[in-house]
């Protein structure tokens, strides 16, 4: 993967580790030029103070160009002003080679250039970055470097942040080479003792929910600020191209004024139909995971479905299929919970690739029932984040006709037919010790912009579970409403 560097690990682990020392990094609450609010914050600015750690980076950032592959005959090397303009003057100056400086604006008399030094129009230039997150600064830089009629193809960069920029460069043809990848960088520091547990989670959290190549390039809107053209659960149900399934969703959400699911992890059968029938008419979706009941029978099945006829609800069983599409066909259909036969709705890894779809779809798709691919998680350290959960949307996209929506943090496709589902909602956030990590239902719907909150235990949990219910109910509805009046 881009990105990765090929280096003496303990060389690097001591580079983090100073640049740590030197305050190069901060934790706390942070105001990002994009208006988000981030718990880690780098200012590598402060470098220029430390020589020794300058040659070091310098260093670094070359032999990590080198690593991969870049050429070096006949190239220019620029940097990103200001902080990478150090930078590269030493790898020019230790390197020999031509450098060429970008001015942030051009002087308002003589020649009025934007770069400075010998241009040789055709060949190539290198660019050189301490940080990226959007790679819009690099793209910015490449950009007037390619008006002057110079190839970039590549960029070296200290830190990157991981949040969508190596995917939106390679968009634009550019290949981005990274030093240190803010999950190594946090790691490190973890393991040193530099921070404790719930500051690193807490910022690789805010890292993977905050994917700006996804926000920008798949939803065409910044993660502060939602689209204009929010549309209400209502007018989504009545779009020609949307699911079936995620149009009587979106219908029932609108109807029933709820954006609720309720997880209804209990073990019994029935306490299941207990709450199917206190809790439905506060409920969109009841979801379940039918293997952790001990007394499961054909006949709670079909009691469940008449419960979600009485309430009008759909039921969602948590299966997350993954395997090969044979197996995941018997699975679906077979077996001692023919799932099929009762559950409108079941999700999927997109891990073992579009198979796993043919062979749900297979089953799932005369009966009208469709499928969310789970494209993140909620659990501490999830696996399920940046080119994993772009390339989950694609899949999504490109298989419309069974899959109506995903299971994710953050509303993740700007196609209005696709539903959102988030998972880890409690009033009050944090986590249960086991990985679960949970956000609010304002954060989830209002700032996420996700569709569905499912709650588990924030209502199971409670002495008076229709009030907490209600609760809930009111609380994302409340936050969907707040959604739809900003954005009018
Ligand atoms: O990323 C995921 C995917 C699924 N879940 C499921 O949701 C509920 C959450 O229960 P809580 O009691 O509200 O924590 C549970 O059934 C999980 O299996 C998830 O939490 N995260």
């Amino acid at each position: 993967m881009a990105g990765q560097i090929e280096m003496d690990d303990t060389s690097l682990d001591t580079l983090i580790l100073n640049l740590h020392k030197i305050q190069a990094v901060k934790f706390g609450t942070f105001k990002l030029k994009s208006g988000l609010t981030s718990p880690i914050y780098f200012d590598l600015r402060v470098i220029v103070s430390h020589p020794l750690l300058m040659n070091q980076v310098a260093n670094l950032l070359h032999k990590r160009a080198e690593d991969a592959g870049v050429e070096f005959d006949n190239i220019s090397v620029c940097g990103v002003p200001y902080t990478a303009l150090p930078l590269a003057t030493i790898i020019c100056s230790t390197k020999h080679y031509p450098m060429l400086i970008r001015r942030k604006e051009a002087k308002d008399y003589g020649t009025k250039r934007l770069i400075e030094g010998t241009i040789h129009p055709g060949g190539r230039c290198l660019i050189v970055e301490d940080v990226v997150t959007s790679g819009s600064s690099v793209l910015e830089t490449a950009e007037v470097l390619e008006k002057e009629g110079l190839k970039i193809t590549d960029a070296v960069v200290l830190m990157d942040r991981e949040q969508g920029g190596s995917a939106r460069l390679a968009d634009r043809g550019i290949a981005l080479h990274s030093v240190i990848s803010v999950s190594r960088f946090l790691d490190v520091l973890l393991k040193a003792g530099r921070i404790d547990s719930a500051t690193s989670q807490s910022a690789k959290r805010f890292i993977q929910e905050n994917n700006t190549y996804i926000l920008t390039k798949q939803n065409g809107l910044s993660a502060s600020k939602r689209s204009c053209k929010e549309l209400s659960y209502g007018a989504r149900a009545a779009l020609p191209d949307a699911h079936p399934l995620a149009a009587r969703l979106l219908k029932i959400a609108e109807d029933k004024k709820t954006n609720l699911c309720v997880s209804a992890d209990v073990t019994r059968s029935e306490e299941l139909l207990e709450i199917a029938d206190t809790l439905g008419p506060l409920i969109c979706v009841l979801k379940t995971h039918v293997d952790i009941l001990q007394d499961f029978t054909a006949d709670v099945a079909s009691a469940l479905k008449e419960l979600a006829i009485k309430h009008n609800f759909l039921i969602f069983e948590d299966r997350k299929f993954a395997d090969i599409g044979n197996t995941v066909k018997h699975q679906y259909e077979g077996g001692l919970y023919r799932i099929s036969s009762w559950a409108h709705i079941i999700n999927a890894h997109a891990l073992p690739g579009p198979g796993v779809l043919q062979g749900l779809g297979a089953v799932g798709k005369p009966l009208g029932h469709g499928c969310l691919l789970i494209a993140q998680m909620s659990s501490q350290g999830s696996l399920a984040t940046g080119d994993y959960t772009q390339a989950v949307v694609k899949m999504a996209e490109d298989h419309t006709d069974f899959v109506f929506g995903f299971i994710s943090g953050t509303k993740i496709s700007e196609k209005p037919g696709l539903v959102h589902m988030t998972p880890g909602v409690q009033m009050l956030t944090g986590g249960d010790g086991l990985g679960q990590q949970y956000s609010s239902p304002e954060d989830v719907i209002c700032t996420k912009g996700s569709d569905i909150i499912i709650v588990g235990r924030g209502i199971l949990a409670s002495s008076d579970r229709l009030r907490a219910a209600e609760e809930y109910r009111t609380a994302g509805w409340e936050a969907y409403l707040k959604r739809l009046s900003q954005a009018s």
